[in-house]
């Protein structure tokens, strides 16, 4: 298991600052969310993660490892997998064939799958509920097949780090939970933007919330998400309470006076 550290993540897109001098630690095998608003910037420090964006500034460590300047990118893919809304195939490819991609870092360039690649991503499709869709089109799949695929093809890389943006957004109540229960037993770490604070707050050992470009606070789910703090990042008013099975933070939220409109309720 690896340790994911950003350390004085900055990234400037059109001119303007969107994430700033931004720390953040996810301990090996822990399950971190990020927390905040739309536009707070989430995306964008996952994308450095991954390598879709280069930050103007710090270094993302995967152990003592900087994987913004120290790998290759068959290397990078054996560290890190990410399933994110802006992924998939541009050509029409199965299913098959695209969580079969996710094996082509450990790969050398000339030899032909193995039965190992094979039976990886037959048990990966199997997990995410897709071993039946195998040989259908991606491009033909709902949303929420399409994210079980992708997670599928990042599984298969077997990467030591898992970032997911927005994981859950496109898939039933029954598939959310059961996408996080299976992310939770990779026993990889993971790094995961989430909009749904009691998701977080069911499945995630911390979270960091960001406003505006900056982590505003870090800690257990428990610690963070407090009505003062929700109130103030999100514009809503939230009531805590126990969830009656789990016994974990459950948040209920009602508007405040419109941020659009002030004074008038959304
Ligand atoms: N290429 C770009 N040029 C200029 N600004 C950009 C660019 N990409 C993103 N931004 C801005 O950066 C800010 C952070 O965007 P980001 O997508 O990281 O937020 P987010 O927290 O993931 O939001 P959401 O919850 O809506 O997905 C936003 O204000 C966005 O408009």
């Amino acid at each position: 298991m690896s340790r994911l550290r950003l350390r004085g993540l900055g990234v400037e897109l059109g001119g303007a600052t969107v994430v700033d001098a931004l720390d953040l630690d996810c301990p090996a095998g822990s399950v971190v969310g990020l927390l905040g608003p739309n536009g707070s910037g989430k995306s964008t420090v996952l994308r450095t993660v991954y390598r879709a964006l280069r930050p103007t500034s710090g270094a993302v460590l995967v152990d003592d490892e900087d994987v913004l300047s120290d790998l290759d990118a068959r290397a990078h893919a054996r560290l890190v997998a990410a399933m994110t809304q802006d992924q998939g195939p541009g050509f029409d490819f199965t299913v098959l064939e695209v969580v079969s991609t996710g094996r082509v870092p450990h790969q050398s360039s000339l030899a032909r799958e193995s039965r190992t690649d094979r039976d990886l991503v037959a048990g990966a499709l199997a997990r995410v509920g897709m071993a039946a869709l195998a040989g259908r089109s991606f491009a033909e799949l709902s949303g929420g097949e399409k994210q079980r695929v992708l997670l599928a093809r990042a599984l298969v890389q077997q990467p030591r780090v898992l970032v997911l943006d927005e994981p859950t957004n496109h898939l039933d109540v029954a598939t959310q939970l059961a996408l996080l229960e299976l992310v939770r037993g990779l026993g990889v770490t993971v790094l995961a933007a989430l909009h749904d604070l009691n998701l977080a707050a069911t499945y995630c050992d911390a979270v960091h919330l960001l406003h505006d470009g900056v982590v505003v606070a870090s800690g257990t789910p428990d610690d963070v998400l407090t009505e003062e703090r929700i109130a103030a990042v999100f514009g809503v008013a939230a009531h805590r309470s126990r969830h009656p099975t789990t016994g974990r933070l459950h948040l209920s939220f009602s508007p405040l006076p419109s941020p659009f409109h002030p004074g008038v309720p959304l």
